[in-house]
């Protein structure tokens, strides 16, 4: 009874159980400013809740702990981590993969070759600010590409370093963002924790080689 719930719930979003992607030529961008820009196409998989349902089953997702000012603590997601041209978990995220290269190969240079899967389990779990800045994102301009899947969160902008203003943008059933330019290393993101009654998430994060 609960799982027929769900699936009548998840098709009042999404008419469709067949996993496909759209074209990729509706996407528009916003110049963040400081050479920070993100691209957005609301909708571009159809299918998405049937591909939400299925890596939610089938992805091996791991809780992490990391330790913070000496305490350990839990991430409040669940992670799951594709190197350098891995097998995605579905062939849907190999050809978003591909789409998205096929792209923005004369702007970025370079394909996208990873992915970074988060599940976000209910309004506790989040992502704090931050700028993926481990890799070549700390010194270079590259694309961060999202996927977004399941119930809508949302991701918030702000210029590195807090104030100035927040950009907001409520993501799931089949949306993407593209955070590009400068946007790693002057510009922060983060997905809040909320105290609204939101269903679960995944996010499926593309980068190219050596960013993180
Ligand atoms: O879930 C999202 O939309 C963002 C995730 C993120 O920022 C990250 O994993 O670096
Ligand atoms: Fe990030």
């Amino acid at each position: 009874m609960e799982g027929m719930a769900a699936h009548l719930q998840g098709s009042l979003f999404d008419q469709t159980d067949e996993i496909r992607l759209g074209p990729l030529d509706g996407l528009g961008r916003t110049l963040l400013g400081a050479g920070a820009w993100l691209d957005a196409l609301p909708g571009w998989l159809t299918g998405a809740d049937a591909l939400f349902g299925e890596l939610e089953r089938c992805v091996p997702w791991r809780a992490e702990r990391r330790t913070m000012y000496e305490r350990t603590v839990d991430v409040p997601r669940l992670l799951a981590s594709y190197g350098d041209g891995a097998r995605l978990p579905h062939p849907a995220l190999g050809a978003a993969r591909e789409a998205l290269s096929r792209h923005y190969a004369a702007e970025l240079g370079e394909p996208f070759t990873t992915a970074g899967l988060c599940l976000y389990r209910d309004g506790h779990d989040s992502v704090a600010w931050h700028g993926d800045r481990i890799g070549r994102g700390a010194r270079e301009d590259t694309m961060v590409a999202v996927l977004s899947l399941g119930a809508p969160r949302d991701l918030v902008l702000r210029p590195s370093g807090g104030g100035g203003p927040v950009v907001r943008r409520a993501l799931g059933h089949g949306d993407l963002v593209v955070m590009g330019g400068s946007c790693q290393r002057t510009w922060e993101h983060a997905v809040p924790k909320t105290s609204r009654a939101v269903g679960p998430r995944i996010s499926v994060q593309f980068r190219p080689h050596g960013v993180r």
